[in-house]
């Protein structure tokens, strides 16, 4: 009903203004847009879920993060895919992992920060009613 709807739309309006934040970070260029397999041609047969913050900004329009939770799955699997196609002891390979690492913990300290937490309570229970 309404306040189920004002509810799920107080999360999109957080989960975008705190995705923007993370687009124009300048650190997170390599996570904004989909890996692009021409000029990463062994990405997709090492990453087997590639993620990134336009298709998380389209998923946010798509309504398809009902919860916070359902939202830091998306900012893990950037993350983990990082350090996962990114292992080596090199300056290119250690930088990327250390973007990866202050990405996660911006989204949770912005999380921490500026959601009230009955939001994302009540997400959880409009989708669990679901
Ligand atoms: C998005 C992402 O994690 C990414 C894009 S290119 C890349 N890594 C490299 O190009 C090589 C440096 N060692 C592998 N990682």
């Amino acid at each position: 009903e309404k306040q189920e709807e004002d509810t799920l739309r107080e999360l999109r309006l957080f989960l975008r203004s705190l995705t923007d934040r993370l687009v124009q970070d300048r650190r997170f260029k390599a996570f904004t847009k989909p890996v692009d397999k021409d000029q990463v041609p062994d990405y997709h047969s090492v990453v087997q879920h590639p993620m990134d913050l336009s298709t998380m900004l389209s998923k946010i329009d798509q309504q398809k993060y009902l919860t916070v939770k359902d939202y830091l799955h998306d900012v893990d699997l950037i993350w983990n895919n990082a350090l996962h196609y990114n292992p080596d002891n090199d300056p290119y390979d250690r930088q990327i992992r250390h973007r990866a690492y202050a990405l996660r913990d911006m989204v949770h300290g912005i999380i921490k920060a500026e959601l009230e937490e009955d939001v994302e309570r009540n997400c959880e229970l409009i989708k669990e009613a679901r």
